[in-house]
């Protein structure tokens, strides 16, 4: 069995457009958006442990590690290879543990989906070193309980998603480059979801109704604006980033992206934007790097 898998990428994703359509009976919010995965990521780093033990042996500020959407999915598989191997054979060989380690990049409250990622690499990377033999969709099934964006990490492609974002069709987007800015506040998802002057009647679109470009935008993020209200610091780098083309702010916040044709464009926007925020490029991927993992 192979023992370690290191520089696993979690990589981040925008929201090219996100509408919000209605709302559950269990208070989540009915979605339809464009997930977009970029090339800006975590790395994670996993090493077997024969005692069944999981450990976090990085400290995120902020997150303890029972909380922590790694440590939750790699329990959580455990749970399920267990439920699926059956108690006689986990007698005869019981599921090992792991040691992960994370080299932290994607802000936290960021909108870049920066712990979902975390957790999808995570049930990628160890069902791989523990062969726990779960399928993509059993994968899913068991990130949609971690989280809303967990399985389009698990999807490994661009997708159009539906539903809480567990509908996903693959979808093929424009080859750009982003400049994304990180205004300096955390964002709660659930606080923007839960807030009265949320729109969540907007009218259903259908996938082939999304248009691909730099040069504007299709649709709209109907929580930037309730973000904006919250977070003056986020409607400052709306405004600033518009300067320079169609910018927009990705799922519940804070990041705000802006996309263009050339590398050098991007660069030379980057150049220009105000000390007091960070500020990056990144590439449009059209594949998670780890998908071949899971399809192996
Ligand atoms: C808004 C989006 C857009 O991609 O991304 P982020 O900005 O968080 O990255 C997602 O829908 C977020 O997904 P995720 O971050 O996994 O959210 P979860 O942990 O499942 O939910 C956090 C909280 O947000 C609210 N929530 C989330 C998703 C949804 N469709 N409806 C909701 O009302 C719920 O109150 C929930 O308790
Ligand atoms: N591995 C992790 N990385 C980041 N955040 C995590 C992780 N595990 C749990 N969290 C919690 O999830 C929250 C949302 O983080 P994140 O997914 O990065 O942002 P967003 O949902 O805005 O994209 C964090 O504030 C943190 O409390």
């Amino acid at each position: 069995m192979t023992r370690t898998l290191n520089n696993c990428p979690a990589p981040a994703k925008l929201n090219l457009f996100l509408h919000v359509t209605g709302r559950r009976p269990d208070g989540y919010h009915l979605l339809q958006t464009v997930f977009q995965l970029i090339d800006y990521s975590d790395q994670l780093h996993f090493e077997v442990r024969d005692d069944g033990i999981i450990r976090r042996t990085t400290v995120i500020p902020g997150v303890p590690e029972e909380s922590d959407l790694i440590v939750r999915a790699a329990k959580l598989l455990q749970s399920a290879i267990a439920a699926k191997t059956g108690a006689a054979a986990m007698a005869a060989s019981p599921i090992p543990g792991a040691n992960i380690a994370i080299d932290k990049k994607l802000p936290m409250g960021g909108g870049l989906g920066g712990g979902s990622s975390d957790a999808a690499t995570t049930l990628m990377a160890l069902n791989h070193l523990w062969q726990g033999g779960l399928s993509r969709a059993e994968l899913m099934a068991l990130g949609l309980r971690l989280g809303a964006d967990v399985p389009f990490f698990l999807f490994g492609r661009n997708a159009f998603a539906e539903g809480v974002g567990e509908a996903l069709q693959a979808l093929d987007t424009t080859a750009c480059w982003f400049v994304i800015i990180e205004p300096g506040v955390a964002i709660p998802t659930e606080k923007i979801f839960s807030s009265s002057e949320l729109t969540r009647d907007t009218k259903p679109v259908k996938m082939t109704d999304f248009s691909i470009g730099t040069k504007k935008l299709f649709g709209r993020n109907d929580l930037e604006v309730v973000a904006a209200k919250q977070f003056p610091e986020v409607a400052d780098v709306i405004k600033w980033l518009k300067t320079y083309g169609d910018a927009r702010m990705t799922g519940s916040g804070a990041c705000v992206f802006c996309a263009f044709a050339q590398e050098d464009q991007a660069d030379e926007v980057l150049k220009l934007v105000p000390q007091r925020w960070k500020a990056w490029k990144a590439k449009a991927m059209q594949q998670h790097p780890l998908a071949d993992l899971l399809d192996s």
